[in-house]
């Protein structure tokens, strides 16, 4: 899946861009489930094409310095994560040394960029805009997010743009591919360096497709792993002041290419919305998912401490209650052996296929002790089930009135396969269809 970013100063009307781009016909738009979508990211899908896009802006500056510091770190985090960075510049402003700044560094990158000109609301900025062709790009995109002018050749050449995403969706079959996500100082590294230390994991680190980019694989108990991207998470931001919703880009990148992830929580500041936005993520895209309660040793305990907090995780995150949670410190390696057993549990159920005479003996059983609702004065039927694939597990049910199933017995059923058959970790994905038809 490619991820698209929009990169610019403050003010420039990135946000606006962001929804224009979001409300145009066509763009079909995907909540996260479990949360309510964060206006900063959203994966769309336009005339087939997936992607991400990221709003990189709504930044406070202190003060110039301050900006322009920022900006660096938006744009070298918008070269290293995106796939194509839309630039947005101001008409109404006008061109100034920020933008500049920025240009030069988009410029020495390989990555496509496009020039958007926005605040063109009229006749009058469209001559202005011209004075952008200093920033070096062939051609610039005049537009006005808040009318909507200008959108269709700026999708366009957005679309045109991306990559042809096959990396993303070749996974190696042999291999489970892990991600270890979360908030910046959670303790990622220090977690990775744990299991690869204590767990003698490393085979020979091979470079990936970019300078930065380094997957480890492994093996455990005879089998073939490996973990994504660690040297990004190891490497440390230049700047500071590490922005959050950045990890975010980097979290959706890792996830597009991984089976199994690794959420790292931190057990001392407990679960926040970017904790779930990127669970809702790994969800949204059937990826099995393990809660990782890191720091464990910095909480006080007592004997029902890891049941009140585990409650709480469940709680929090509701979406996810199929998902294993471990409690480690990555400081003392207190329980971070118990990470790659859990993995390997989970793989299994990813990659589990059930026959379809099992799979129709828990179908009638779960119709005769909980009934389908009538629908529009008809009784829904299911005739038999069938799985279609694995990573993850998906199943499709044939019936006489594919569209009249509601979510909740969706979820009924869903129950129904997990007691049956676990699929601990897994996300299950059920469609119903019209038996002699698709629905
Ligand atoms: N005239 C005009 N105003 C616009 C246009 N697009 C955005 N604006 C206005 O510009 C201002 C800033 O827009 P935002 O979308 O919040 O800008 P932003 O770049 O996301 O700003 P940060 O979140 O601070 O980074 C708002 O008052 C918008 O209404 C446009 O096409 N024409
Ligand atoms: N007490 C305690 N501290 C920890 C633990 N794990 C990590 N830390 C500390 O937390 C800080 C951040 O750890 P990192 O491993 O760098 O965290 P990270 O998630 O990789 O951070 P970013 O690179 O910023 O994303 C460091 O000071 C670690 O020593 C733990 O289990 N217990």
């Amino acid at each position: 899946m490619s991820v698209v970013a929009i990169v610019g100063r403050p003010n420039v009307g990135k946000s606006t861009l962001f929804n224009r781009i979001l409300g145009t016909r066509r763009a079909i738009v995907e909540d996260f489930p479990g949360v309510t979508r964060d206006r900063n990211y959203a994966r769309i899908t336009r005339y087939g094409t997936p992607f991400v896009l990221i709003d990189t802006g709504g930044f406070e500056p202190a003060s110039e310095d301050h900006l322009l510091a920022q900006m660096r770190e938006q744009s070298r985090l918008a070269i290293e994560e995106a796939d194509v960075i839309l630039f947005v510049v101001d008409a109404r402003q006008g061109l100034t040394p920020s933008d500049e700044d920025v240009a030069a560094m988009l410029r020495r990158s390989e990555k496509p960029v496009l020039y958007v000109v926005n605040k063109v609301d009229g006749f009058s900025q469209e001559a202005a805009a011209g004075e952008f062709f200093a920033l070096g790009g062939d051609r610039l995109f005049s537009v006005s997010a808040e009318h909507g002018r200008g959108m269709d050749d700026l999708i366009e050449a957005l679309l045109e743009a991306l990559p042809a995403s096959a990396k993303n969706d070749a996974l190696a079959e042999d291999e489970t591919r892990l991600a270890v996500i979360g908030r910046p100082n959670v303790g990622k590294s220090s977690l990775i360096n744990r299991m690869i230390g204590a767990e003698r994991l490393v085979a020979n680190p091979t470079a990936g497709t970019t300078r930065d980019s380094i997957d480890t694989p492994f093996a455990y108990n005879k089998k073939r792993y490996v973990l994504i991207d660690t040297a990004g998470i190891r490497r440390k931001g230049r700047v500071q002041e590490k922005l959050e919703k950045y990890s975010v880009i980097q979290s959706l990148k890792a996830m597009e290419r991984a089976h199994v992830v690794l959420v790292v929580l931190d057990a001392e500041e407990g679960v926040t919305d970017q904790d779930l936005t990127v669970a809702g993520y790994a969800l949204e895209r059937g990826r099995a998912v393990i809660l990782v309660v890191n720091k464990w040793d910095l909480v006080e305990k007592d004997q029902g401490t890891m049941k009140k907090f585990t409650e709480n995780v469940r709680r929090a995150f509701k979406f996810l209650p199929f998902a294993p949670i471990v409690f480690v410190s990555a400081l003392s390696g207190q329980r971070v052996s118990k990470i790659m057993g859990e993995v390997e549990r989970v793989s299994v159920e990813f990659n589990r296929q059930v026959p379809t005479s099992a799979l129709n003996k828990v179908l009638e059983e779960a119709v005769i002790s909980h009934a389908p609702p009538m629908v529009q004065g008809k009784r829904l039927k299911f005739y038999y089930m069938t799985q279609t694939g694995v990573r993850p597990p998906s199943f499709v049910v044939f019936g006489n009135h594919a569209a009249g199933v509601h979510f909740s017995y969706e979820r009924y059923l869903a129950n129904k396969l997990r007691e049956a058959f676990g699929f601990n970790g897994c996300p299950i994905r059920l469609t119903f269809r019209n038996r002699g038809g698709r629905e």
